[in-house]
């Protein structure tokens, strides 16, 4: 993964402001959470590196994303990357979060309720643009795909769309909540 990539079709929309917030977001099936709970498994144990490889790739791919880093904003080189504590710590966060999520699948209150706190955090703390959140999610499909051939099948990897798409609808909600998407998306 050494070569920039432009980014997917369906994120050109959300950086020009045009999506739509639909209702709710697609509950998961009874089976679907195990296949979620079941893949992530594998995952997890592998927790610290498969979040320093999706953030490098995250970093690396949409170099924009570094601005809200005080640690390595001005870094290019990925194995520097690796070694910034800023950035492991960050890794750690965002599995751990996704960790709660799936280990919730069964609690919808819990999951809006941790996935809220993300939201909200990211919006008045770190005034991250939300459209990163959605490039995350797809770098992370990538990664998990391609670490994890045996586990992500064509049918698995859209089990993990669709929660990505559940993660981003909570974290954008709270975004609405504290008026970010109305003023970026209409009166401006
Ligand atoms: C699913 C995606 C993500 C999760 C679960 C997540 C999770 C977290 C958590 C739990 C924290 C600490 C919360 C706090 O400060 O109160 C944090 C901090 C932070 N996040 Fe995220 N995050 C995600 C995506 C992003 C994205 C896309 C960006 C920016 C491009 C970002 C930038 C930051 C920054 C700048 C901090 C503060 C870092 C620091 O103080 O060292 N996060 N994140």
């Amino acid at each position: 993964g050494c070569c920039w990539e432009p980014p997917a079709p369906q994120l050109l929309g959300v950086q020009r402001g045009e999506e739509d917030r639909p209702e709710r977001a697609e509950p998961l099936s009874d089976t679907e959470r195990e296949i979620i709970q079941d893949t992530w498994g594998h995952v997890y144990k592998n927790c610290e590196d498969v979040g320093v490889s999706v953030l490098i790739r995250f970093f690396v791919n949409f170099p924009s994303a570094k601005q809200y880093f005080s640690q390595f904003q001005d870094m290019e080189d990925p194995e520097e990357m690796e070694r910034s504590s800023q950035l492991r710590h960050h890794a750690r966060r965002v599995m751990n979060a996704i960790n709660t999520v799936v280990e919730n699948l069964h609690d919808p209150e819990k999951v809006s309720s941790v996935l809220a706190l993300v939201g909200k955090a990211h919006a008045i703390k770190h005034k991250v643009e939300p459209m990163y959140f959605k490039i995350l999610s797809s770098v992370m499909l990538e990664v998990l795909a391609e670490d994890f051939p045996e586990f992500f099948t064509a049918e698995v990897q859209m089990v993990w769309t669709k929660l990505m798409g559940a993660v981003y609808w909570h974290v954008t909600g709270a975004y609405t909540e504290v008026g970010w998407l109305q003023v970026s998306s209409s009166a401006v």
